[in-house]
Order: structure tokens, then C-alpha cells, then sequence
């Protein structure tokens, strides 16, 4: 079988802005500097790593909203560029920032209308914005209109929309950084166990090193490239020591 998700050598610089006063300012910027790896079905693999190591770079060209300047990615056995909408439709995605929720429609209005973009069957919906609801702990939220919603009860709703369509791929950056820790705990828990279970491939970006103690099945860590991978006794020392290590100031 092969891999859900395939990074071959990507690379990612961002221009320099293109508004006068910041473009004398600023330098293009490299994100991604040749990173390869990859994500089989029913893995759970975190990426970890500082502030700028590159970690949403990744999985917004995994998700199709940002094109690599070099190398390629497949999911779900297809190239992230060249079957961008084929793509969107196997992968979900609760990205950092996420903008794609319309503040003034109820969070159950939201769901509907991601499911028939996602080709959920009409008579499915319903029976499965119950179930995640509930599995995200989400359902005292559904008739509320999203402008009124806290960031934390926000990316429930996410995440219940990334897993929507039942994606073969799921892509998570920090989502549970907003929520309290017992919640964070227990939507880990039931949402990894039950993605995996079924076979979905996860990808999830996050900083806290325990997080991905208890859940990961196999880590990267990321630093613009890969720093070291594998299972999580064997990354530790290296993600210990680029935690710690003094950020050295440009310039
Ligand atoms: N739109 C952009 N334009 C220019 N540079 C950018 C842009 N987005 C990110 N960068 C730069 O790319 C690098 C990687 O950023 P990225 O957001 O991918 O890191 P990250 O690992 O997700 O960080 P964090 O943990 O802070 O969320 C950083 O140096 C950042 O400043």
C-alpha cells in the first residue's frame, strides 16, 4: 500500500512582500528546505518544533492552500498541486488561524454547508454532525451563530468539520491549544483513537512534547528540514535539546 501522505525534497520560500516600504525591509523567506517523509494509513505521526520551524507551512501545501516552491507531495495518492481539488476532498484540515467558518451563520449552518461541499449524501448529514458533535463535545454549540463562539469552542467546530466526509487523510496544526487541558486530553484521545481506527492517516503539528508523548505513534521533528524522525524514544534527545537551545537573533 502506499504512503497517504509522500513529501519528496519540498521546499517553500515566501516572496518578499510586494508593498514598497516592507519589501525593502524584508528578505524572501525559507520555510521548507528539502523535507521528505511520509504517513501511512492508520499512523499518527506529530511533527514538532519551535516557533518558524515550518510546521504550518507543511500541512497548509498538504492541504492544498499554498503552493511548494520545490519538490512534491502526494495524498491519498495524489499530487498536492496537480490534483489540488481531488486532494481537498480526501484530506481534513483544522489549520492554525482557521478563517473558513461564516461568523454569522449558526455553527449547525456552517457544518451543512461544508458537508454538501464535501459530498456528504443529504441524508447522512445530520446523523453526522450529531455524531461528532457529540464525539468533540460540540453539540450544546451547533444552533449558535460562530461570531458568538470563544476560540476554544471555534475549533471544536473545526475540528467536527474537518471530519465531516470521513477524510482518508486528517490534518490538525495546535488545534487543542485553545481548549483546557482536560478537554485537549480527551478530544485527543477520542478523535486520534477513532481517526486511526479506520484507517485515516494524521498528521498533527504541535509544541508540547507530552502531547505527543502519549499519542504519536512516530514523530518528526522539523526545523525547516527534518531534525529526526521515528518513534518517540528515539526523537526525544534531539527535540529536548532544540527546545532548549537559545534562539540565536538575526543580524
Ligand atoms: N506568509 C509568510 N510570508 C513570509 N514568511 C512567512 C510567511 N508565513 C510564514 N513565514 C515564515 O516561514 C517560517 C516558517 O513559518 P511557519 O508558520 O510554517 O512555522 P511554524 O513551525 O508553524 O511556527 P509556529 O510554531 O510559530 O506556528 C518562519 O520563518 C515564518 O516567519
Amino acid at each position: 500500500m502506499p504512503p497517504e501522505i509522500e513529501a519528496l525534497a519540498l521546499e517553500k520560500t515566501y516572496p518578499r512582500p510586494w508593498w514598497p516600504r516592507a519589501r525593502r525591509r524584508e528578505a524572501p523567506r525559507t520555510a521548507l528546505r528539502g523535507v521528505s517523509f511520509e504517513v501511512r494509513a492508520g499512523e499518527v505521526v506529530a511533527l514538532i518544533g519551535p516557533n518558524g520551524a515550518g510546521k504550518s507551512t507543511l500541512l497548509r501545501i498538504l492541504s492544498g492552500l499554498l503552493l511548494p516552491s520545490a519538490g512534491t507531495a502526494r495524498v491519498a495518492s495524489r499530487d498536492v498541486v496537480r490534483e489540488r481539488p481531488e486532494c481537498r476532498r480526501e484530506v481534513g484540515a483544522a489549520l492554525a488561524d482557521d478563517r473558513g467558518l461564516s461568523p454569522r451563520l449558526t455553527a449547525r449552518q456552517n457544518l451543512r454547508f461544508y458537508a454538501a461541499l464535501y459530498g456528504v449524501p443529504a441524508r447522512e448529514v445530520e446523523a453526522r454532525i450529531e455524531e461528532l458533535s457529540g464525539l468533540l463535545e460540540a453539540r450544546r454549540l451547533l444552533e449558535r451563530e460562530v461570531r458568538t463562539l470563544s476560540t476554544g469552542e471555534k475549533a471544536r467546530v473545526v475540528l467536527t468539520r474537518a471530519l465531516l466526509h470521513r477524510p482518508r487523510v486528517l490534518l490538525l496544526d495546535e488545534v487543542t491549544r485553545s481548549l483546557d487541558p482536560g478537554a485537549a486530553r480527551r478530544l485527543r484521545t477520542r478523535l486520534l483513537s477513532d481517526v486511526a481506527a479506520r484507517g485515516a492517516a494524521v498528521l498533527f503539528a504541535s509544541h508540547d512534547l507530552a502531547e505527543v508523548e502519549a499519542v504519536a505513534h512516530r514523530v518528526l521533528l522539523d526545523e525547516g528540514r527534518i531534525a529526526a524522525a521515528g518513534a518517540f524514544p528515539e526523537v526525544r534527545p534531539t527535540a529536548e535539546a532544540v527546545f532548549a537551545a537559545v534562539p540565536r537573533e538575526e543580524g
